[in-house]
């Protein structure tokens, strides 16, 4: 009995407990049922139109024929793996069509982001620019960059020998001292004096910085309502470098617009042109600091890559050592000209460049309004095609053992294994690498000096190139060497 009045209470008092919640549900619902059925609705709309669009994408878009070799890595863009892609994305067509420079990736604006060599989309704008540049890389201009380069390359050995006694030295920096001094007495008439203070100027490494500035706007600019509100979306350091970055080489060019060099450096060219062309003070700087990335940041990559390369293959590096010993009484001796008649070290560079491409994505163009055929194949007019450095240097298909550093494949051109041109690092074509003869000396006298000079062993051997970020271009980490003089120490020179 007991037990049944006991039941019976607790039902009541559950019924009661619940018929409260029906209640509140009750209220709660009719009080905001308008409101939720709206927000419903709009969900499911925008669900059903995100997923049709998703279906439209994968199923009935033109470039839904893309599957395999070819790589539809985003709705509307196309990345080509194969040597032949090179010359009908890049290069003078038969055809006489245009891919032109993809606006979206090659962002520019009046200010920090002024248009420059690099980044010019429209071709008349761009032949105006590379004749105007044109002399800075003549051949006599070559000359006098070689004395530039082989100062520094000098300085270099020096700033090793020193360094090498109290244990491993950081070959990243002392690469990147090197190669932006060279570059900042050729585009801004002076060093930025970091070989000689044997320390990293402020400058190089907001310029550093500011590289992943211009990789952060190519990302947002693929999520156009973004674009209003990026300052948000940019880390707040990447953001500041950007900006420093042009306000400092804007300042840096207007001062050596007031200097008279006695030796024409990149800026004379531009300068004599300032006004017939109506080249604004963001465009000066622009150019000038187009001019020092392309120039040295790619040069200290490839520099790093064959160190670390050779360490890691000690055949190969033996080997090279000997060719280069052998062709040199003294270290002075080594001049571009003798560095570019040995075989090996060539061999070396164009395997380095292949296996850890300085420039390793897809420089992106636009297929003209009416299309084009790319590598055989029909592309829709208006898409973005490219081909990407290191997917077409790491194609099996075009590379025996592609993970494999082999020099010995760029000389044995018979052995038909491999296909040699699809390694492009400095491109095809009319937007080519202007700098290509310039790199070719600055790379040959500063490796062979190196390895004349010096036996280097990586500390805590691995290969260094692998697991890198990327921001177009690589964010090296410190790569630390035992530096053993090989030579005895040169006359020190004075920087
Ligand atoms: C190993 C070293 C180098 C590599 C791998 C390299 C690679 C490249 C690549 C791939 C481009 C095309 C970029 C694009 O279209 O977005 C380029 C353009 C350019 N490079 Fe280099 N570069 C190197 C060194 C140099 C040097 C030393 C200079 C001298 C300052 C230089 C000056 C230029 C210029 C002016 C352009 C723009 C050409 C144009 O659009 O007409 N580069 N480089």
């Amino acid at each position: 009995m007991l037990q049944n009045i006991n039941l019976a209470s607790i039902r009541q008092g559950r019924l009661a407990w619940l018929d409260q919640l029906v209640d509140t549900i009750d209220s709660h619902v009719s009080e905001i049922s308008t409101t939720a059925l709206y927000g419903i609705s709009i969900l499911s709309l925008v669900s059903v139109l995100v997923i049709t669009y998703a279906i439209w994408l994968i199923y009935w878009h033109p470039l839904s024929a893309f599957p395999g070799d070819v790589v539809r890595w985003g709705p509307n863009e196309l990345s080509f793996s194969t040597a032949d892609a090179w010359k009908d994305i890049y290069d003078r067509r038969k055809d006489g069509k245009i891919l032109v420079k993809d606006p979206n990736f090659y962002r520019v604006d009046d200010t920090v982001r002024a248009k420059h060599i690099v980044t010019t989309s429209d071709p008349e704008d761009h032949a105006q620019m590379r004749k105007m540049m044109s002399h800075a890389f003549s051949s006599k201009a070559l000359l006098d960059q070689e004395d530039v380069i082989q100062h520094y390359a000098n300085g270099l050995v020096d700033a090793l020998y020193e360094r090498c006694s109290g244990g491993p030295v950081n070959l990243v920096d002392f690469f990147n001292w090197t190669t932006f001094d060279i570059l900042g007495e050729m585009a801004f008439g002076e060093s930025f004096g970091s070989l000689k203070n044997r320390k990293t100027d402020s400058w190089i490494a907001i310029v550093l910085d500011g590289v992943k500035f211009t990789a952060w706007g190519v990302a947002i600019n693929k999520l156009p309502f973004l674009v209003r509100l990026e300052q948000y979306v940019y880390p707040k350091h990447v953001l500041e470098a950007g900006h420093t970055h042009a306000l400092q080489s804007k300042r840096k060019i207007l001062k050596r617009a007031d200097m008279n060099p006695a030796r024409p450096d990149f800026a004379s060219y531009i300068l004599a042109k300032r006004e017939a062309l109506g080249i604004t003070d963001w465009e000066l700087a622009a150019h000038a600091n187009a001019l020092i990335i392309a120039g040295s940041e790619t040069s200290a990559t490839t520099l790093n890559g064959l160190f670390n390369y050779l360490t890691n293959y000690p055949d190969v590096y033996t080997k090279l050592k000997k060719e280069v010993r052998a062709a040199f009484k003294s270290g002075d001796e080594i001049t571009a000209a003798r560095a570019g008649s040995l075989p090996y070290l060539t061999a070396c560079l164009e395997e380095t460049m292949r296996i850890y491409p300085p420039i390793p994505n897809g420089m992106p163009r636009v297929t003209p309004p009416e299309g084009c055929m790319i590598d055989g194949r029909w592309v829709p007019g208006g898409t973005t095609v490219a081909v990407h450095m290191w997917a077409v240097t790491h194609n099996p298909a075009n590379f025996k053992d592609p993970n494999v550093f082999r020099p010995e494949r760029w000389l044995d051109k018979s052995e038909k294994a491999d296909r040699l041109d699809a390694s492009k690092p400095f491109l095809v074509g009319p937007r080519m690498c202007m700098g290509i003869n310039m790199a070719w000396i600055e790379i040959r006298i500063l490796a062979a000096k190196l390895v004349y000079y010096f036996d280097f062993e990586m500390v805590d051997k691995h290969n260094w190139c692998l697991g890198q970020e990327c921001y177009t271009l690589w964010q090296k980490p410190v790569q630390y060497m035992v530096a053993k003089p090989a030579q005895p120490q040169p006359t020190p020179t004075v920087l």
